[in-house]
């Protein structure tokens, strides 16, 4: 059976990269950038006023002066003023230009004003103070953003301020969804004794939505005409189908031997993992992926985070993620071969560390343990011990 890492290099071996689509500002967060962004001029472009209150020339107050005449405001969004006399001074706004002629501001709280004049009431104060300097942060013509970066809010004020009102990103996959199973029904109906509400298709749509991919929701009976006919249309129109349910072992799990009727090229099923052991994936001469998804709800998220966010991510020529770590808090013993995906609690130790609580939870049916889970940890294959104390991988829930 392959590894886990086997299975990922197999998997991205089968990414082809999107290209790049131009899309509003408004609309870009959670994209892949495909252009590198420079600055267009200084951050900040001007020195800038950070506190309300008085610009002076600091020489002024270095000689002793701590009484100076209010020649005018500068208020932010005005043209710069200039200090005709170094021995007055102008009020000044946050975010405004640093007069001509100053180089120093007092705020409010350190000054009185009256009858058209500002004292300053403390007695230190450094040359500069209250001054955001022109450039400081970036140099006009600076790369600040790189293709590939991930545009989180952040990187969406950068390309505002840099005057971006569109933007190059990786076009997306056109994505189809697809939940299999007769136990199933609609999240809006009332399950039969025998019957439960599919969730892992609204999981994996919830996913996909926060790296902006929409996804068509479809649900496919366990049987293998309806089901051969329903996933022809579904390939047809669709560059990556994600399929959840039908790939282990029972009379009803159709999805291999569907996929390959139509012409799907099975590269992998099973994996050395748990939870997640059948999953199954296959290509078509045409480049479209399929992703047989095992359907208990803990192994689907788990395939989701280990194989299907790496594998969108280099279609969409994203930098990959780095990988973090936690310190597992108990000891753990898993004896079979198998990478084990354990849930756990992370929580951040006041020496900065990560602590890992193991929340092993009743098996890959278990997904109610996930909301008290924020990730899982990925303890390696190779070992069936793990020591309270001991650093391994985790894939945490909200990095996405
Ligand atoms: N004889 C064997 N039986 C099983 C094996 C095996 O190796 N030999 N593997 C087990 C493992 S591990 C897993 S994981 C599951 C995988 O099952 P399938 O991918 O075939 O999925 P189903 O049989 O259709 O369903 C399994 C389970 O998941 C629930 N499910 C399915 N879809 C959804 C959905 N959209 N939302 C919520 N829950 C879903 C389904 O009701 C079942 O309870 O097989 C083991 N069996
Ligand atoms: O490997 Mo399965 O995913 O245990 O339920
Ligand atoms: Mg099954």
């Amino acid at each position: 059976m392959l590894s886990v890492t086997e299975a990922l290099s197999h998997i991205l071996s089968h990414s082809h990269p999107l290209p790049a689509e131009t899309v509003p500002l408004t609309r870009a967060v959670g994209r892949i950038l495909r252009e590198d962004i420079q600055a267009d001029r200084d951050f900040p472009p001007f020195d800038r006023v950070t506190m309300d209150g008085i610009a002076i020339r600091y020489e002024a107050f270095a000689s002793g002066q701590r009484t100076f005449p209010i020649a005018g405001t500068q208020f932010a969004g005005q043209p710069l003023f200039s200090l005709t006399s170094a021995n007055e001074c102008l009020e000044v706004m946050t975010g405004a230009v640093l007069p001509d002629g100053t180089d120093t501001v007092i705020r409010y709280e350190d000054l009185t004003t009256e009858n058209g004049m500002a004292t300053i009431t403390i007695e230190e104060i450094s040359v500069g103070q209250n001054v955001h300097r022109q450039a400081t942060d970036r140099q006009a013509g600076e790369v600040l953003l790189t293709t590939g970066t991930r545009l989180r809010p952040t990187e969406i004020a950068v390309l505002a301020s840099v005057g971006k009102p569109t933007v190059a990103v990786s076009a997306r996959p056109r994505v189809a969804l697809i939940s299999t199973g007769d136990e199933l029904v609609g999240v809006d109906e009332m399950p039969l004794p025998h019957q439960i509400r599919g969730s892992n298709t609204y999981m994996l749509q919830a996913a996909l939505l926060t790296l902006g991919i929409e996804t068509s929701l479809n649900h496919l009976p366990d049987d293998q005409e309806k089901m051969t006919r329903g996933l022809s249309s579904i390939l047809a129109e669709n560059d990556l189908l994600i399929l959840s349910g039908g790939v282990s072992a029972g009379m009803a799990d159709f999805v291999p031997a569907v996929m390959m009727a139509l012409g799907v090229r099975e590269r992998f099923h099973k994996i050395a993992q748990r939870p997640g052991k059948p999953l199954w994936f296959g290509t078509t001469d045409t480049g479209k992926v399929v992703f047989g998804l095992p359907g208990n709800p803990v192994s689907t998220t788990m395939c989701l985070f280990r194989y299907l966010l790496p594998f969108l991510n280099a279609s969409m020529k994203g930098q990959p993620e780095s990988t973090r770590y936690a310190t597992l808090a108990e000891q753990v013993l898993f004896k079979p071969a198998l990478t084990y995906f354990l849930p756990v609690r992370l929580t951040s130790q006041p020496d900065g560390s990560q602590l890992a609580y193991p929340l092993p939870g009743s098996g890959s049916g278990d997904y109610a343990n996930l909301i008290d889970a924020n990730g899982f940890m990925e303890l390696p294959a190779d070992q069936s011990e793990f020591a309270a104390g001991e650093v391994y991988p985790v894939l945490l829930f909200g990095e996405i």
